[in-house]
């Protein structure tokens, strides 16, 4: 992969759109990206064309408009040029951000010609094409022409301009995504929204079919059993503590306080699974990658979208499911750039008769559950400055719990408690930055049991990086009521180059346990010191209690992204297990669990693989896991009567090389550029495939079942109390398989890759299975652009079958039961 700044003639860009790009059948054999050269927003004077607010607006030239050609068959690449600086004219933009002037290849082709022997400035981003000959030498020539350069090799001064280009604009996240790769696509979603649907207009259609399918029969039916707003004084904390342990509802979107994700239903057991059914379906009206899952609170189920992130509240006892009501939130769409990796949302939370959502934008709302009607909202960040919202928000008691994302965009993480009430901030935890920030006792918080003393916050950076230094927070968190503490864990420190940030960088990746009341922390457990791979913190905190060397202990487990599985006494952070997960991970040897050790609690690192060991702008190869960790976002679920831990996992590999960045709010903070690939490349054992779905015992620290994914797992698993554990792939089988022995019993291939989770729900005395497909997310996206061509790096082991083959796009909900 390489990136390169050229002046190209129209006759050039032609020839490569033509010839090369459409070599066989009209798909494209090159994977390019052509950017415009981005004009410098300050120099264009707002105010004497009477705009007040710029983000509205895109700048357009008179001679050429901003051009975009959606995805071709199943590649994809996006044309865009801009021809002079002179601005002619502005464009409003669409309700997505965009606008709207899409050409196909014919009138893009005409738009170049027309513009006789004017060079056009792109950006030309560049996957496989390295080492065909013709495209080499035609490389060559234009770049002897005009002493042209390429990105991740070349001086310091062309990579400021570069850099300098990168800063101007919004839509230059395309190209900081296109520069990182899985296989032969885009990971990061370089794609403007609407390249995903045929056109803007068309996902304008969609979504507006959407609006206009509201519902609402004159006469809403009356809603079931869902509590009012702000009911009695019944405490959120008893009502959902009690609401938790009646399996037939599903009421919080990591099913118990404890995160374990497990149903006490048990109708649907490993005998009769085989015979289960689809019950009914639902659509709901958006395209992209549906993570998270329902919630049942009594006769009612809430649904959510990704953006515009709509709520659809269904009524279970009626046999049509008739939609109660619906609320989408007016969001600016200017969001949708800034989200790192697709407009997923992970769900919703219940409490006190009100339904959260944490927007895309960052706004916390509270609906009423029983009529969908906004109670109240608060703004938690600002898009702006790259701070979007991607997770379920969180209610434990009182408060509800939201955090914040943008770890690519060198947002500095927090936690905020508000008031489940009135929507009142409480509290707020930063990552890092001064205790007053961090809310860290430097006398009393802990680390492995040592105090952590004054601003370690601050005091492991290099002067004041720490305020861009990420440790996002957009996981999933959990509650001990008795310990009174919140559990979660924070993302990669930022940039991604670790040659620019110096010093353990505290306290991104690490676990924290926080008191509920007052955010003070108790204690932390940094895993993966000065981040050099993108092993964000986030994954769920699976809270059991589990008999660990002849004694009953309060344990917390943890499946992190760098590979290693931990598990620790959660009333104090003592580290009881660490161990690889997946026998791939090599970055690292082990942790080092020597008490006595300088190194106790670090993972060993080795160098081969140490990015910053090797330096910048060098590629360090088949680094495992990827950056995509050995398990992301997808969580696992705890099963109490084999004791054992259900884990959907990635088995993938990369090379990373990391470059230098300049920060700039609300653009791209990157400075890595990334290849991926199955993890049977680095092995060498001839396999192909890109996850696994295991059984892990804690106590242990070792894998008891092992079933092969062919695509990464990134669909959360549900285990029940029938013997049975629920879990959907990315091509988009919802599978059961025996708890006990891993034996695939039932699958069920939905519309749509699955990325979401399962919710197991009781509804008329008959137990059900939900599950939302709509496939995207990181995985999702990267999968479904770079398996659908052949590419140098996969083609390496074999085979690799493309997600495009298997599923499309579409947010629908299945649910299944036994049949009558
Ligand atoms: O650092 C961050 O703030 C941040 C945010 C997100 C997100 O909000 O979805 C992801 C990531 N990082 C990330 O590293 C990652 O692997 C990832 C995968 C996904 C997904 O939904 O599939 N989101 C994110
Ligand atoms: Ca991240």
């Amino acid at each position: 992969m390489s990136i390169f700044v050229l002046k190209l003639t129209p006759s050039e860009v032609i020839h490569l759109l033509r010839s090369e790009t459409r070599a066989a059948g009209g798909a494209p054999e090159l994977n390019i990206t052509i950017q415009k050269e981005y004009l410098i927003e300050e120099e264009f004077d707002y105010a004497a064309y009477g705009v007040t607010n710029p983000a509205e607006f895109d700048l357009v030239t008179s001679t050429a408009k901003l051009t975009v050609e959606p995805r071709v068959e199943s590649g994809y690449w996006v044309l865009e040029t801009l021809v002079e600086r002179k601005i002619g004219a502005l464009q409003r933009k669409d309700e997505f951000g965009m606008t709207p002037s899409i050409l196909s290849l014919d009138e893009f082709e005409a738009e170049v010609k027309a513009l006789g022997s004017k060079e056009i400035s792109v950006r030309l981003i560049t996957q496989e094409n390295e080492g065909r000959e013709d495209f080499d030498k035609w490389l060559a020539a234009v770049q002897s022409r005009q002493g042209g350069w390429k990105m991740s090799k070349d001086n310091d001064a062309h990579r400021a301009a570069a850099n300098r280009t990168l800063a101007l604009s919004v839509a230059t996240i395309w190209s900081v995504g296109a520069a990182i790769y899985f296989g032969n696509g885009s990971l990061f979603n370089v794609k403007p929204p609407e390249s995903e649907h045929a056109s803007a207009e068309s996902h304008a259609k969609v979504v507006a079919a959407a609006t206009e399918a509201t519902p609402a029969a004159p006469a809403a039916p009356a809603a079931p059993a869902a509590p009012a707003a702000s009911s009695a004084a019944a405490s959120s904390s008893d009502e959902l503590l009690t609401l938790s342990k009646d399996p037939k509802q599903w009421v919080m979107p990591t099913g118990d306080y404890y995160n374990q994700r497990h149903s006490g239903l048990k109708q649907i057991t490993p005998d009769n699974v085989g015979k289960m059914q689809p019950a009914w379906q639902f659509s709901t009206g958006v395209l992209r990658g549906h993570e998270g899952a329902p919630l049942v609170i009594g006769d009612v189920m809430y649904l959510h979208t990704p953006f515009p992130n709509i709520v659809y509240a269904l009524d279970l006892k009626d046999p049509s499911h008739q939609i109660l009501w619906k609320y989408e939130p007016k969001q600016d769409p200017s969001v949708v750039p800034v989200m790192c990796c697709d407009t997923v949302n992970r769900g919703l939370a219940y409490g006190d008769g009100k339904i959260f959502l944490a927007q895309a934008d960052t706004t916390l709302i509270a609906l009423d559950a029983k009529t969908g009607k906004l109670v109240w909202s608060v703004k938690n960040g600002d898009p702006s400055k790259g701070q979007t919202s991607t997770a379920a928000p969180h209610v434990f008691k009182d408060k509800v719990f939201v955090g914040i994302a943008g770890g690519e965009f060198g947002v500095r993480g927090h936690i905020t408690a508000y008031s489940v009430k009135d929507g009142k901030q409480v509290w707020r935890g930063y990552s890092m930055g001064p205790d007053a920030d961090t809310l860290i006792d430097p006398d009393k918080t802990t680390h492995l049991g040592t105090v952590v003393g004054k601003d370690s916050g601050v005091n492991t950076w290099q002067g004041d990086q720490w305020q861009t230094g990420g440790g996002t927070t957009w996981g999933w968190y959990s509650y001990d009521p008795e310990l009174n503490l919140v559990y979660y864990g924070s993302g990669n420190p930022s940039t991604w180059n670790p040659n620019q940030r110096p010093g353990d960088n505290r306290w991104s990746m690490t676990i924290w346990a926080r008191d509920l009341d007052t955010g003070k922390v108790k204690w932390l457990y940094q895993m993966t010191p000065h981040d050099e791979w993108d092993y964000d913190g986030i994954n769920e905190m699976i809270l059991a209690d589990q008999d660990i060397g002849g004694a009953k202990r309060k344990t917390l487990v943890h499946f992190d992204r760098n590979g290693f599985a931990y598990t620790l006494d959660r009333t104090n952070g003592e580290l009881l297990v660490a161990e690889k997960y997946d026998p791939a991970v090599n970055w690292a040897t082990k942790v080092d669990m020597d008490k006595s050790s300088k190194t106790y609690g670090r993972p060993q690192v080795v160098d081969k693989y140490s990015t910053q060991h090797n330096g910048e702008d060098t590629n360090t190869q088949g680094v495992c896991p990827a950056a995509l960790g050995s398990k992301d976002e997808q969580p696992a679920s705890y099963d109490p009567a084999t004791g054992l831990f259900m884990v959907p996992t990635n088995h993938v590999c990369m090379d990373y090389e990391p470059f230098r960045v300049s920060y700039t709010a609300g653009q791209p903070y990157v400075g890595a550029t990334l290849e991926m690939y199955p993890a049977g490349k680095v092995l060498g054992d001839g396999t192909n495939h890109t996850g696994n779905f295991i059984a892990w015992d804690a106590k242990a620290g070792k894998i008891v079942w092992s079933n092969k994914e062919q695509f990464s797992a990134w669909g959360g698993a549900t285990s029940t109390d029938g013997g049975v554990t629920f879990y959907g792939t990315l091509e988009g089988y919802l599978k059961a398989v025996d708890t006990k022995t891993g034996k695939e019993l039932y699958k069920y291939k939905t519309p749509s890759g699955i990325i979401g989770n399962v919710t197991v729900y009781e509804s008329g005395g008959k137990q059900y299975v939900a599950v939302l497909s709509g496939v995207g997310g990181w995985a999702g996206i990267g999968l479904a652009a770079g398996l659908s061509k052949s590419n140098e790096g996969l083609g390496a082991v074999g085979n690799y079958a493309s997600l495009a083959n298997y599923t499309a796009l579409g947010g629908v909900l299945t649910v299944f039961a036994l049949p009558e």
